[in-house]
Parts: structure tokens; sequence; C-alpha cells
């Protein structure tokens, strides 16, 4: 049984003194102010009053698991415990993971200000395209995703005492890969301490790769370890909502502790009824908290951008059915895939008189404190990944969350002063909920993974330690894929030079492999833009009240050969735009500034959305950047489209699919019938074959982003995987 922590009586935060972590220099009278009152609110969170015990269990066990209440202080606290505390001495660092970007960056960014420096100093961030550390920073938050990849160049961490794992409830797939890796590095430096105490290094080499046994195949990386020496590494794994007896068995009996209190109440309310329809109970909840409840912000549980989008049209429409005075309202969304900067406004205060509503996915629904909020909305529901292994499909579906989930949905109230959350089922419904989420590693495609364990060395991968083992069929059929994308050798290591490039591409395997096929088929430049635009959110919208003008203007994009080639359109036309733009008024050609203004009104006039544009253009730089390093030959195929459309088939070989006499399709691989989705441009085409990049499973199967190709093009370019079919 996990032990308890108890805190003491809490401070009185009028008679705190001035915190040491705040440089001795004059300020002026605001920020001192506001420093003051951070420090206040510093002393007074649950954590405070356990600071020295906390200290002491992370001194004595290498392997801790806190579970504390949300609110309660442990994603910004522990790292500065621990900092002054001295982990950090000899140029070691404090690493803090999160499964979302944008928690790791306002977390940081709150730490920052905390201590009084700058970011990106002593304390920063890393996440994917984006690093704001130093040669001096000592607590560094990042994505559970980057220190993976950062594994893949310092195999033993060497430059962390400590890692906290934060958020672990959530169990995403990075997380659990890192939890096994985590381990058996964790292993391997407690091994070489011990051995450095007691014996000469040859010997402690051998004991170092027996202590490793726990079914982890890491040899090529634990050879790498002979004659180095690493301190012990600490190791913590934290959340609100996890169940810390499954952790501690992971860890071999690790110890548990439990930090008791919240800082603010919470009150949970639940409808009497189940809502048929929860997009407009939540409509109804949003403009009930507006016009009858006392001030604050409101933060909304949605599952997508589209649904987002689709609740903030409504609201605006209503709102402006009401009286002037009352429609001071101002939505802001949140979303993964919204530029960086776009996320960060909901952390700016709206202005004043006005209650801000925030529209978010998940990725708001841990860790992250926004200024202001006081009541949470949560209609219960989230879009998690599905995968099929016998048809190697992955889908994304709406799924009720889990109570851990709920728990974490209810903590984002509550975190400056009491809160309300509105739950938008009733209770019963609640109890029926599973108690955590379940492991993301259980139901998604685990090529990206294995290539990533490949490349670190990790080649039996049905025995890796993972915590909860994801099905055999499922490894198995993602390693036949590796396979096929020729990431993989005959025996099952990683191929040279595509798997290993392959590996350094930060995106799905299958988009990795069609970039390098790219290079050689002369239409790099139009494999960038399509993967690119296909890594976010559709750039097509068609809001149903003007559907015909959307499909009108649709079709000045349209290709008669599909999506991929229309979305090559959209981005020249863009390129072409800005081009002339420029020409006129002389303009630096980006899409901000001026041409931000400029651009988000053609996006406007021609039914393109215009945030999901710019993150594809964001993207496209970013991966631009990496094939640039990595020496591929960038070129277009300009007008010469069959090329690009025979690359398309290359690249996307295992999803080909047939035209059935009844008009549907069936996919060559898995033997099942889809059909072509409305918002593809060959919804009603004739092509008899053609390859897709997405399979959505709503009340059918609809395949998505498609390209009309050549049937004889897949025995020509695959004949690994036709030739023998056929
Ligand atoms: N960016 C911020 N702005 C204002 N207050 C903040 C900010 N970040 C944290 N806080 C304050 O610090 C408190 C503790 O936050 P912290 O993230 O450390 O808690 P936690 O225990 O990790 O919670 P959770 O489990 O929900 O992540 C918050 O409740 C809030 O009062």
């Amino acid at each position: 049984m996990p032990s308890m922590v108890q805190n003491g009586p809490r401070n009185n935060p009028q008679t705190q003194k001035p915190h040491s972590n705040f440089p001795n220099k004059p300020h002026n009278p605001d920020s001192l102010a506001r420093r003051e009152r951070i420090e206040r609110q510093r002393e007074s969170l649950p954590i405070a009053s356990v600071k020295e015990r906390l200290v002491e269990e992370v001194k004595t066990h290498d392997i801790l698991i806190i579970v504390g209440e949300t609110g309660s202080g442990k994603t910004t606290q522990l790292p500065q415990f621990l900092f002054s505390a001295g982990f950090c001495h000899d140029g070691k660092v404090i690493g803090i993971t999160q499964p979302r970007r944008v928690a790791a960056v306002t977390v940081a960014k709150r730490v920052a200000e905390e201590c009084g420096v700058e970011l990106g100093q002593k304390v920063g961030y890393s996440i994917r395209f984006d690093d704001k550390t130093s040669s001096s920073t000592r607590i560094k938050y990042m994505t559970d995703g980057l220190l993976l990849r950062e594994a893949l160049l310092d195999p033993y961490l060497s430059r962390y005492s400590v890692i906290i794992v934060d958020e672990a409830h959530e169990r995403s797939v990075h997380t659990d890969v890192l939890l096994g890796l985590l381990k058996s590095v964790q292993n391997v430096r407690s091994n070489f301490m011990k051995d450095h105490d007691n014996m000469d290094d040859k010997k402690s080499n051998n004991r170092a790769m027996k202590g490793t046994g726990t079914g982890t195949q890491c040899t090529s990386f634990l050879r790498q370890c002979h004659g180095r020496k690493f301190p012990p590494l600490k190791l913590i794994i934290m959340s609100a909502s996890l169940d810390a007896r499954v952790f501690s068995e992971y860890f071999g009996g690790a110890r548990a502790i439990h930090i008791e209190g919240r800082q603010h109440q919470v009150d949970i309310l639940y409808t009497l009824h189940p809502e048929p329809d929860y997009l407009d109970a939540t409509l109804v909840t949003i403009f009930q908290i507006h016009l009858e409840e006392a001030p604050g912000d409101i933060l909304v549980f949605l599952t997508g951008q589209e649904e987002i989008e689709s609740v903030e049209r409504l609201v605006q429409e209503q709102l402006h059915k009401l009286p002037e005075a009352n429609r001071k309202l101002l939505i802001v969304p949140m979303f993964s895939s919204l530029p960086s900067e776009q996320q960060m406004r909901v952390f700016m205060p709206a202005s004043a008189g006005h209650r801000k509503v925030i529209l978010a996915t998940n990725i708001a629904e841990t860790s992250v404190t926004i200024p202001g909020v006081k009541y949470v909305i949560d209609p219960g529901f989230v879009k998690a990944r599905s995968y099929d292994p016998v048809k190697g499909m992955e889908s994304l579906i709406i799924v009720p969350t889990s109570k851990a989930q709920a728990l974490q949905r209810s903590g984002r109230a509550g975190r400056e002063g009491p809160g309300k959350c509105f739950r938008l089922y009733p209770e019963r419904e609640f109890e029926k909920f599973e108690d955590s989420t379940r492991p993301e590693i259980k139901r998604c495609n685990l090529s990206n993974v294995i290539l990533q364990l490949k490349a670190l060395g990790v080649d039996d991968i049905i025995r890796f330690d993972f915590m909860e083992k994801p099905s055999r069929a499922a490894i198995i059929k993602s390693l036949e894929h590796l396979f096929l994308l020729g990431a993989l050798t005959d025996d099952c290591k990683l191929s040279e030079p595509i798997g290993h490039q392959m590996a350094r591409l930060p995106l799905d395997p299958i988009y990795s492999k069609a970039l390098i096929l790219a290079s050689q088929f002369n239409c790099l430049e139009e494999m960038l833009i399509t993967v690119a635009m296909l890594s976010g959110e559709s750039i097509f919208y068609a809001p149903r009240e003007k559907k015909d003008e959307a499909i009108a203007a649709m079709k000045c994009f349209a290709s008669p050969d599909g999506d991929h080639l229309t979305l090559v359109n959209v981005y020249r036309a863009v390129d072409r735009l800005l081009e002339k733009r420029n020409m006129e008024v002389g303009n630096k050609k980006n899409l901000h500034g001026k041409n931000e203004k400029f651009l988000r009104k053609w996006c406007k006039e021609n039914f393109i959305n215009s945030r999901s544009l710019r993150h594809a253009c964001d993207i496209h730089s970013q991966i631009r950047g990496h094939v640039e390093q990595m020496g591929l030959r960038i070129s277009s195929c300009g007008d010469d489209l069959v090329q690009f459309r025979r690359c398309l088939a290359a690249s996307f070989f295992v999803n080909a699919a047939l035209k059935q006499p009844e008009g549907t399709y069936r996919a060559l691989a898995s033997g099942q019938v889809v059909q072509i989705h409305p918002s593809s441009v060959l919804f009603q085409s004739k092509a008899d074959c053609i390859i897709f990049n997405e399979l959505v499973q709503t009340s059918n199967k609809y395949i998505r982003n498609i390209t009309r190709i050549d049937y004889l093009w897949l025995t020509e370019l695959a004949p690994h995987y036709y030739a023998t079919r056929s």
C-alpha cells in the first residue's frame, strides 16, 4: 500500500518572508508586488508544507511514485525543491516530461517567472521544432516524445540527474515507451554506480549487462557503456489520478507516496438526465453560466477542431441575439494543430468586463493552469485512437472519457480560487466510466514506436519490457509494415540508409518514406507540401449554411486526379498570390504581419481554413529544414504531375483500393469494402484504382485523401508487395 504524506498546518500567506529564489536586485513596485503575490501563492500550495519530506524521499529512493491532487503544486514546485536541494550540482539537469506541448511551454514559463529568471536560462523547455534551453538550463520541461528523441543521441540520458514523468496517468504511447526505456537506463546507471564503488571496471561492465535482465533488449545500447561511468538516475512518476499500485509493481515495488490536500474547492454539478445532444447542452450551459454566474472564465472540453469551430459559430450566433450589455463574451479556440502563438492566446486575459470562453480539446486537460478559469464544462467525451491490427487500420473515434480524465478536467477550475465543474451527464453515468484511460499503446499503430525503439538499439520488440504489452498481433503487423516500407532488413534490423533516415524524421513512417522516395522521383517539393497539409486538420471548410458556395470554391483548386494534387494546387495558389502581392506592396514573403490579414481574407473567400493553412505552412518549413539537413535533393516535378502520382503510388501502395462494380472500393491490403468520403474531390469519380491516406469509421467506412493511380503502377513500383499477390 502506498504510504501517506500528511501536509502540516497551512502557512499563513500574510506572514511569509520573501523567498531566496528571487535575485536580490531592485524591481519596480508592480513587478515586486506580483512576485510577492506569486511567492505567497507558492507557499500556500499543499506541496509546500511537505517540501523537506519530499526531498528526503527522493534522496533515499531512486524511483518514487507521487500522487497528489490537481493543483497541489507537483509540476511547478517539485523541480524547484530538487534544484535547491542540490540535484543539479555538476551541471546536471532535472527533466520533466509532459504528454502535451502546450503544458511543457506554459509550465516552463510559469516556473521561470517564479524563479525570477529569463525563460531559456535556468528554466527552459524543449518541444518538437521549438527549443528554449541553453547550456545554463537546469530545470527543463519537455514532451515525452522529445525525451525519447534525445535518447537516440544520448542513450544514457547522461545529462539528467532526475527525470520526472508527469501526468503518467495519460499513458500516451510515448509515456509507456519512455517508462520502459527509463527503467532500463536507470538499471544500467545504478549498476554502474555500484560497480564503480565496489569493483574494477571490467567486472562492472559484465554485471551491468546482467542487471538489465528484465526482458529488455538493449544490447547495442549497453555495449556503448564500456568504460563509462554515470551517476544514478532518479526517476519520479507523477500524476493526480494514477493507480500507484500498477506503477509501483512495474518498478519492482517502488515507493509510492500521496500528497494530501487541495488548494481550492471545486463543486461538481451533474445533469439529471443524459443529454441527447451534448453540443446543444454545451451551448445552453455556456450561456447559463454567462448570464447567471459570478465573473470568471469558462473552459469547455470538446473533441476536435471541427466541433470547436462549430460551437464557436453557434455561440457567436446566439450572442448576437442578446442585448448589447450581455455580449461581452470572448471566444478562444484551443486545439493541437493551432499554431503555438494562437494557442497562447488562451492565456491572455480578456479585456475588462468580458468573460472568456475557451473551447479546447483535451490538450488543456492536464498540467495547464489557465488564469481566470473558474468554470469547466465537461460533456464527457474525447476523440481517441483505435487500431485494428488484423486490418492494419487506425481510426479516430469519439468515446466517453475515463474517471481519471474527468478528474483532470474538473481540476482545471479552482486553480486560483474556488471553481465549478458542470458535467453534462448524470452522476450514474460517471460511475460507469473506466477508472483510467486505456493505454494508447494498446490501441494504436506501433510502426512509429517500433522504428524509434529499433533506432535505440532495442532489437527484440516482443521482449521489450513494456508496462503493458501491446498485442503480439499489433507488434507483428507493425513490423511487417516497416518491412514493407523498407525500414527493416530481412533479419528485422533497421536498414541502412532508409530505416535510419526514416527514424530521423519526426513523422509517421509512411510519410517519412514518402519524402525519401520523392527525392528520387524529383517531386520532393510536392511531397513536402502534401505531407505538411496532411499533418494537420483539413484545409477546406464547408459551413452547413454555405455548403454549395464552399463546394463551388473548392472546384477552383480541385484536380481530377485527386486530393493530394488538389492540396498542391492550393499551396501553389497561395504562393503565387503572395508573390504577386509582394510585387505590388513590397511585403516580405510570409504569412505574418500585413500578409496575414490579406491572406485571411483570401482564405475566407475561398472557404479555406486559414488556421489550418498557416499550421501546414509552419510544418512545411520545419520538415523542409529536416530534409535539407539529411541531404535529400529537393526539386519539383513542375507540371509533370504523373511523376508525382507515381511517387504517391510508390509511397502509399499499402493503402490501394480497387473500384467494385457497385461503386464502392475494396482495399487491396485488408479486403474491406470502403467508400470515398464526400469531402474528397474524387467523391463522384469513376477512378478504377486509387491510393488513400486515411480511413474514418463512422456509420460507414470512409476513405479520405485519395489519388487516382494506374493499377499497373502497383506491380511496377511495389513488386515486393503486389507481384506475389496477383
Ligand atoms: N501559469 C500559471 N499562472 C497562474 N498560476 C499558476 C500557473 N501555473 C501554476 N499556477 C498555480 O500553481 C498551482 C499549482 O500548479 P501545478 O501545475 O504545480 O499543480 P499540479 O499539482 O502539478 O497540478 P496538476 O496535477 O493539475 O498538473 C496552480 O493551482 C495555480 O494556482
